[in-house]
C-alpha cells in the first residue's frame, strides 16, 4: 500500500490517499464476498489488487505490469499452431482393441436385455391384459373430456364467478361459450365419423380370417394394456442393473482437491474461489472412466497430488484403484492428469493376452506387455533396448520378466538365455527352449550367471566384429537389423539374455563385482548389437544393483516399492520428482507398476498375467517351431557348453601336470592361467566356465578354496579344483581303457 505523505503539510498526496482507500475497499470486499462458481472477475480490479499485495521493502506498491499485460492473452495465430490439437478421431475409436472391446461388450449387453425379456414374455401378456381394462376406461374418460372441451371448464367457471361483481366479464362469457359450442359441434361430427370407422372395421374384423382376428384384438389388448399401466410400476422388469457410478464433475474435482491439505491450493483456493483449479480441457468420458485435465495453482506440482492418492481418491468419493493421477512435465509441472475409471482395476477382470494363440512371433515387432488403466494394451519394443524390472518381493517380476522371454521364444530365430538366481523356479516353464539356462540361490548358479555374462561379453566383441567386417550398403547403421538377424552364417540372431532376482548375483561376495562390470558393459555395447538384457531385482540399491546397469537401462518397469530411493534406482533420476511414483501402488496392486521407456510419458501398466500352464502351452508351440526351424541349441538340445574338441583327450592329464602335488587345491583361475602356460595353442582362449563344464562329465566339480592372490598378495576364497579328484578321475578313466 503506499502511504500518503502525513508530514508534509499541503503537499498530501490525495491521488495516493484515494488509490489507497479503493485497494483498501476492493481488498474488504473481496474477503466477505469470495467470490463462487460462475463469478466473472473483473479484470481490473483483480489486477489493481493484485498489485497491492506486492509491496516493495519500504512499504510502497511495486507495480510489475500493467493492467492490460495482465489481461488474459488474445488469441493469435501463434499461440494456435502452439495449441494441443485434440485428436478427430476419439482414442477409442483408434484403439482396435479397445473398440472391438466396447462394441463386444454392446452387443453383449443387447443380447442379454433380449434374452432376459424374451423369456419374460408371458408375464408381460399377462399384465398387459390385466391392465388393459384399467387402460379402456382411461381411453373413454379421455375421450369424453376431449368431446366436451372439458379443459375450458374451470376457466369458464372462473368467468361466471367474476362476472357476478364485473359485468364487462359476461361478454367474455359469452365468446368462451360460442367458441366451445362450435369446437365440441366440430368434435361431435369427428366422433360420428369414428364411430362408422369403427363399426367398418369391427364388421370387417368379424369375417376376417381367426389369426387377423387375434393380432388386432392382442394389438388392442397391448395397446390398451399400457395406456393403463400405473406409472409407478412399470410393464418390463429391469434386466440389468447398474451400480450408478457418479460422472466427474469439475465441482468434485475442485472439492476433492480442496480437501487433500495441500496449502498452495487451499490459499488459491482462499483468495481466488474455483478459478484457481483451471480445466484447459473439457472432463470428458476416455475409456471405461472419466480423465480430468487440471492445471493446478501456481507452485503447487502434480507430484504433490499424486503423493496422497489415497486422500485423493477419499476427496472424489471413489475406490483407490479407481483413481489414477498423472503428471504432465512436457505441458508443466502443475498441469494433473486425473484418470477416474468406473471399475476399481484390481477387481477389474484382466484382459487375454493377445498372443496366447500365436505359434510363432517376429521379435522385430513391438508385443503387447500389458494394459493401462483404460484397459488400452501397452506395447514394448524389445530391439535395442534394455530392460530393467524391479519391486519388493511378489508383485509380479518374475510374471513381467517371463514376458518378453515367452515373446522371444515364440521367435524360432532369437537365442534366450535366462538365469534365476533365487530358484524360485519362475522360470522353469521356458527352460526347455532356452540355450543356457540355470536356476538356483546357490554358488553354482551365481558362477553360471558370471560365466554367461563373460560369455556374452566375447559375443558382444565377435558381433561387433562381424558388424565392421559388414559393407556398409548391408549394414548402413553399425547395428543389427531385423534382416541381418534373420541371415544364418552371421551369427547376428537376437540375444535376449534374462538376469532374475540379479540382486543375488550382484551381491555375491565372489563374482558380483566381475558380474556387475560385465553387466554394465553388456548393457552398453549389447543394444545395436542384438544383445537384449532383462534384469529384474528385488533390492534395487547400490549394492545390489550397480549405478552403471540402473543409468543405462533404455526401458524400465517399476512395480510397488516402498521409497524414492528405489523408485528412481528402477525409473531413472528425478522420476519421483516429476510424480512418477511406484510408491502409490498398495498391496493389491499385482502386476501393476509404471512403465518408462516405452512411449514418450511413463505408463501406467498392469502386466498381461500368464499362469504355468498357460506358459507351458506357448513354449510347447514354441518348441515346436524351433523343432523345425532347426534352432534348438544348446541348453534346450541337451548340449553343455561347448569345449575345443582339441583340449578333450589330454585334458585331464594337462591339468594334473599343472597342478604339483604339493597344491591340494588351486583356483580355476590359476589352472586356466597355467594351461594357457602350457599349451596356448589348445587353452588360449580357455574361460573357467569352459574349464569347469569339461570337467564335468568327469565328475568334477569346482569348490571353494582359499588361497592367495599373485596379483594383490591377499588371502581369498574362490571356485577351485581338488587335486585328489584329478587323480581319480584319471585312475577311472584307465581303468575303463583297460576294461573296454
Ligand atoms: N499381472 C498380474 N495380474 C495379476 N496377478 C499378478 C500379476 N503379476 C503377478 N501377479 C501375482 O503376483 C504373484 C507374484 O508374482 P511374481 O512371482 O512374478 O512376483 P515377484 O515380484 O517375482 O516375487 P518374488 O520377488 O517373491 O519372486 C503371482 O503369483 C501372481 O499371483
Amino acid at each position: 500500500m503506499t502511504t500518503p505523505n502525513h508530514g508534509a503539510g499541503d503537499n498530501f498526496d490525495w491521488a495516493a490517499a484515494e488509490a489507497d482507500v479503493v485497494d483498501l475497499n476492493a481488498a474488504r470486499h473481496r474477503r466477505d464476498n469470495p467470490p463462487r462458481p460462475g463469478d466473472t472477475v473483473d479484470d481490473t480490479t483483480a489486477t489493481a489488487t493484485t498489485a497491492a499485495d506486492d509491496t516493495d521493502d519500504d512499504g510502497g506498491t511495486l507495480l510489475v505490469d500493467s493492467a492490460a499485460a495482465q489481461r488474459r492473452p488474445r488469441l493469435t495465430l501463434a499461440a494456435l499452431r502452439d495449441a494441443e490439437r485434440r485428436p478427430i478421431i476419439p482414442p477409442w475409436l483408434r484403439s482396435r482393441a479397445e473398440f472391438v472391446g466396447n462394441l463386444a461388450y454392446a452387443t453383449g449387453l443387447a443380447g442379454h436385455s433380449l434374452g432376459y425379456h424374451l423369456v419374460r414374455l408371458p408375464k408381460y401378456a399377462a399384465k398387459l391384459l390385466v391392465r388393459s381394462p384399467r387402460g379402456f376406461g382411461r381411453v373413454c374418460v379421455g375421450y369424453h373430456r376431449w368431446l366436451w372441451d372439458m379443459e375450458g371448464d374451470p376457466v369458464r367457471h372462473a368467468i361466471v364467478r367474476a362476472a357476478i361483481d364485473r359485468p364487462d366479464e359476461a361478454k367474455m362469457y359469452d365468446r368462451l361459450s360460442t367458441k366451445r359450442d362450435r369446437r365440441v359441434r366440430w368434435r361431435g361430427l369427428v366422433t360420428i365419423g369414428l364411430a362408422a370407422g369403427l363399426l367398418v372395421a369391427v364388421g370387417a374384423l368379424l369375417v376376417a380370417a381367426p389369426r387377423i382376428q387375434w393380432s388386432v384384438l392382442a394389438a388392442v389388448v397391448g395397446v390398451l394394456g399400457v395406456i393403463g399401466s400405473p406409472a409407478d410400476k412399470p410393464l418390463l422388469d429391469t434386466a440389468v442393473v447398474t451400480a450408478p457410478v457418479p460422472p466427474l464433475t469439475s465441482d468434485i474435482v475442485l472439492r476433492a482437491l480442496s480437501v487433500m491439505g495441500i496449502a498452495g491450493i487451499n490459499q488459491a483456493i482462499r483468495r481466488d474461489g474455483p478459478k484457481a483449479i483451471a480445466f484447459p480441457a473439457p472432463i470428458a468420458r476416455d475409456g471405461k472412466g472419466w480423465r480430468a485435465e487440471v492445471d493446478l495453482p501456481p507452485g503447487v506440482t502434480a507430484s504433490d497430488v499424486i503423493e496422497d492418492r489415497a486422500r485423493l481418491a477419499s476427496g472424489l468419493s471413489r475406490p483407490l484403484g479407481c483413481v489414477w493421477p498423472e503428471g504432465r512435465p512436457d505441458v508443466h509441472p502443475g498441469r494433473l492428469v486425473l484418470w477416474v475409471g468406473d471399475q476399481d482395476m484390481a477387481t477389474s477382470k484382466p484382459a487375454p493376452w493377445p498372443l496366447l494363440k500365436a505359434t510363432t512371433f517376429n521379435l522385430g515387432k513391438a508385443f503387447p506387455f500389458g494394459t493401462d488403466p483404460r484397459g488400452r494394451p501397452v506395447m514394448i519394443e524389445l530391439l535395442y533396448t534394455n530392460v530393467l524390472i524391479g519391486s519388493i518381493p511378489g508383485y509380479g517380476k518374475t510374471a513381467a520378466t517371463q514376458l518378453p522371454l515367452v515373446v522371444a521364444a515364440l521367435d524360432p530365430y532369437a537365442e534366450i538365455w535366462a538365469f534365476d538366481f533365487k530358484g524360485t523356479g519362475g522360470l522353469d516353464p521356458i527352460e526347455r527352449v532356452c540355450a543356457r539356462y540355470a536356476s538356483g540361490q546357490d554358488d553354482e548358479t551365481a558362477e553360471a550367471g558370471l560365466i554367461a555374462l563373460r560369455e556374452l561379453r566375447k559375443e558382444c566383441a565377435k558381433r561387433a566384429a562381424t558388424i565392421k567386417r559388414l559393407p556398409k550398403h548391408v549394414c548402413p547403421d553399425n547395428k543389427v537389423t531385423a534382416e541381418l538377424a534373420r541371415r544364418k552364417g552371421l551369427g547376428l540372431h537376437w540375444l535376449v539374455v534374462a538376469l532374475d532376482e540379479v540382486q543375488e548375483l550382484f551381491s555375491h561376495p565372489e563374482f558380483g563385482k566381475e558380474a556387475g562390470e560385465l553387466a554394465e558393459k553388456i548393457i552398453k555395447l549389447g543394444r545395436a548389437l542384438g544383445v537384449i538384457l532383462i534384469i529384474a531385482t528385488q533390492r534395487p540399491d547400490a549394492k545390489s544393483l550397480p549405478t552403471g546397469v540402473s543409468a543405462n537401462a533404455g526401458t524400465r518397469f517399476c512395480l510397488r516399492v516402498m521409497g524414492q530411493l528405489e523408485n528412481d534406482m528402477i525409473l531413472g533420476t528425478s522420476a519421483y520428482k516429476n510424480g512418477v511414483r511406484a510408491t502409490m501402488f498398495t498391496k493389491r496392486d499385482l502386476g501393476l507398476g509404471y512403465l518408462v521407456g516405452s512411449a514418450d510419458d511413463a505408463q501406467i501398466t498392469k502386466t498381461y498375467y500368464l499362469n504355468g500352464p498357460t506358459v507351458e502351452a506357448i513354449i510347447t508351440r514354441a518348441h515346436a517351431a524351433r523343432e523345425a526351424a532347426g534352432t534348438l541349441i544348446g541348453h534346450a538340445a541337451g548340449q553343455a557348453p561347448e569345449t575345443p574338441a582339441v583340449r578333450r583327450d589330454t585334458l585331464l592329464d594337462d591339468v594334473l601336470a599343472v597342478i604339483p602335488a604339493a597344491d591340494a587345491k588351486v583356483w580355476t583361475d590359476t589352472v586356466v592361467d597355467r594351461l594357457t602356460e602350457l599349451r596356448p595353442e589348445a587353452y588360449a582362449d580357455l574361460t573357467r566356465d569352459q574349464l569347469t563344464a569339461a570337467l564335468k562329465p568327469y565328475g568334477i566339480t569346482t569348490g571353494q578354496v582359499w588361497g592367495t592372490d599373485p596379483a594383490t598378495g591377499k588371502g581369498a576364497n574362490r571356485r577351485g579344483i581338488d587335486r585328489q579328484h584329478i587323480t581319480d578321475a584319471i585312475a577311472e578313466r584307465d581303468r575303463q581303457r583297460r576294461a573296454g
